[in-house]
């Protein structure tokens, strides 16, 4: 959401009354104090960008941290390079290493979650160990006390709370600017079902590289500014859980999934820490800021930050329902378009002896498939058949065993499965996989952002979003969640992000599946609609009726081997398919 002019204004004023603070003779003390606030308003920010939007949670934000610190200690402390040089090669340093784990560890599929964060947790004694047994610490720690710290901000506490300053605000200016970004949105729908994600188009392990290489570059840049605050650098302190704890808290807090909730999370409870310890009953203060955190934790759960902008939302007028809708692109295919493809439409989709195995179990016995622009083929078989199978081969999700699948005749088999979305197919699932931290809108609206790159009409991804939203007849659900919907609307989001995906192949698996008749006939419009508009499609269905009602040829699969396939009527009549489907007294 863009600034306004008057809150621009408004953080313009404050951070200049910021700027002046230091030449304003106000005692180094209070300097230093804000300057403990804004370390951890940068720390607790720079932890959001990866474990807050994408779900990641580190706990070896200690690490980075360290990391910069060290890198600062040494250069400055040891090989005596001016403090200010530090900071930028702290970040660099940091980066380096988050970039080097998370091309290991973002690989591993297990390796999410709980298993991210003990792992995270370990680099962090990992590299402590490794700093006190070399000559980087040798376990005496790192003066700093000789070293020449910048001469700006009147005072050497005044040019630290400055460096401070200027990196909180960075800190909140590139989470900002992540999270309004196809970084952020990526990052999100990471976090609620990174497989999803995946096949929508979003490059997931790109984008959680630059998420961890971003957030440790501004974890290290901390260390590096409170290398020279502290003025001694030891392991012990550096290293400590203190640091992963804290940036945890005060994360949840705050919100972790908005840039601002960290912030606020961190100043409040670095202003509520620092307020017990000076009351002259730490322990006692310590206690009473847990329970307290414990109480706003589990009455907001979202975090204060988002919390606070719901209620003003819900205290705003309502938007006016024409000028939401946005303008409107004209996608929706005339009802009376042509249907089905020509005979001698080119090949778009062609399956090649394609085979899959799991373990010993034979998914796929080498099937070989042609589908035509334009056309709606129906995959069709017995339970077990191989039927979804295929599907998540052609979209990527499975690797194949043997065979060939292109698409134009380019090869996809292969390739990542944001990449098969980017060249132009789309996929829902059976049970539909919504995004379910992500309102309506914004599902549809990211696969509009990161669906088939050669189909880009110019539109905006929101106003497609509205479009793709308006013809499924969705519009009046764009802002609620997902889990606010039933069954059949879930369905139809799930048709509504594929075709904000621009796909040139849709493969829709069992959409009618649960479906109520009226349901399904609304469906069965819906896909006539969709392939009026020009879309080839391949679906999986049981329902007899709709695969006749659609279908323009059948494919029939059994125990993986493709058995028939054909005009509907000809092919369900055929003897081997009515043998297969009602058993063989049927077939004579
Ligand atoms: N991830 C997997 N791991 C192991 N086996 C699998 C996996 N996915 C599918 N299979 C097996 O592959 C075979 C084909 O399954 P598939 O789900 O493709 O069948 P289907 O025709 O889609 O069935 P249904 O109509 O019930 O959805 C089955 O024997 C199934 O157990």
């Amino acid at each position: 959401m863009a600034l306004t002019r008057q809150s621009l204004a408004t953080i313009a004023a404050g951070l200049a009354v910021l700027l002046a603070l230091p030449y304003t003779g106000v005692a180094d003390f209070y300097l230093s104090y804000l300057y403990l606030v804004f370390f951890w308003v940068a720390l607790a920010t720079s932890w959001g960008i990866l474990s807050g939007y994408a779900g990641y949670w580190s706990f070896g934000h200690a690490a980075f941290f360290g990391a910069g610190m060290y890198t600062a200690a040494t250069l400055a402390g040891k090989l005596e390079l001016p403090f200010l040089l530090t900071v930028p090669a702290a970040a660099a340093v940091a980066a380096a290493l988050a970039t080097a784990i998370g091309l290991v560890v973002f690989r591993i599929n297990s390796l999410r979650g709980e298993f991210f964060a003990l792992l995270t947790l370990s680099v962090s004694y990992v590299l402590a160990a490794l700093i006190s047994n070399t000559a980087i610490d040798g376990g005496a720690g790192v003066y700093l006390s000789n070293v020449a710290l910048p001469q700006f901000g009147a005072s050497v506490p005044g040019a630290i709370y400055l460096l401070g300053l200027a990196l909180a605000v960075a800190a909140l200016a590139i989470s900002r600017r992540v999270l309004g970004s196809r970084l952020g949105a990526g990052l999100l729908a990471i976090h609620d079902d990174e497989d999803v994600a995946e096949v929508k188009g979003v490059p997931t392990l790109r984008y959680k590289l630059l998420a961890f290489a971003i957030s440790s570059a501004i974890a290290g840049a901390a260390g590096a500014i409170q290398a020279a605050y502290v003025g001694y650098v030891t392991v012990g302190e550096t290293f400590s859980i203190t640091v992963p704890l804290y940036v945890v808290l005060m994360s949840i807090l705050g919100g972790a999934r908005h840039w601002a909730g960290p912030a606020v999370g961190a100043a409040l409870i670095t202003v509520a820490l620092s307020a017990v310890v000076g009351s002259g009953h730490a322990e006692l203060g310590r206690a009473g800021v847990a329970l307290a955190l414990i109480v706003v934790i589990l009455k907001l759960p979202q975090g204060i930050v988002p919390a606070l902008l719901k209620r003003l939302r819900r205290a705003a007028p309502a938007v006016d329902a024409a000028h939401a809708s946005g303008k409107l692109v004209n996608l929706v295919p005339p009802a009376n378009a042509p249907g089905a493809a020509a005979p001698g439409a080119r090949v778009l989709l062609e399956c090649r002896d394609v085979r899959k195995s799991f373990g010993g179990i034979q998914a796929l016995r080498g099937v070989s498939l042609q589908v035509r622009q334009g056309e709606i083929l129906a995959l069709v078989g017995p339970n077990g058949s191989g039927k979804s199978t295929l599907i998540n081969m052609i979209s990527g999700h499975f690797a194949l065993s043997g065979g060939t699948i292109t698409l134009d005749n380019v090869a996809i088999a292969g390739l990542a499965p944001h990449a098969i979305a980017q060249r132009g197919i789309a996929r829902t699932y059976q049970i539909p996989r919504l995004f379910d931290h992500l309102s309506v809108l914004e599902n549809v609206r990211l696969c509009a952002t990161f669906g088939c790159r050669e189909a880009a009409s110019g539109a905006s991804p929101d106003a497609l979003a509205r479009q793709w939203l308006a013809f499924t007849g969705l519009a009046a659900k764009a802002d609620l969640l997902p889990p606010a919907l039933n069954l059949h609307e879930r369905k139809f989001v799930e048709f509504a992000r594929a075709l904000a995906a621009r796909p040139r192949l849709l493969l829709l698996d069992e959409v009618l599946c649960g479906l109520t008749p009226t349901e399904v006939d609304q469906a069965v419009a819906l896909i006539q609609k969709i392939r009026a508009g020009g879309t080839t499609i391949v679906f999986v269905e049981h329902l007899m009726r709709a695969v006749v009602a659609l279908a323009d040829r059948v494919a029939v699969l059994d125990q993986g081997t493709l058995l028939a396939v054909g005009p509907p009527r000809e092919t369900m009549q055929d003897p081997t398919v009515i043998r297969v489907y009602l058993g063989a007294s049927h077939a004579a």
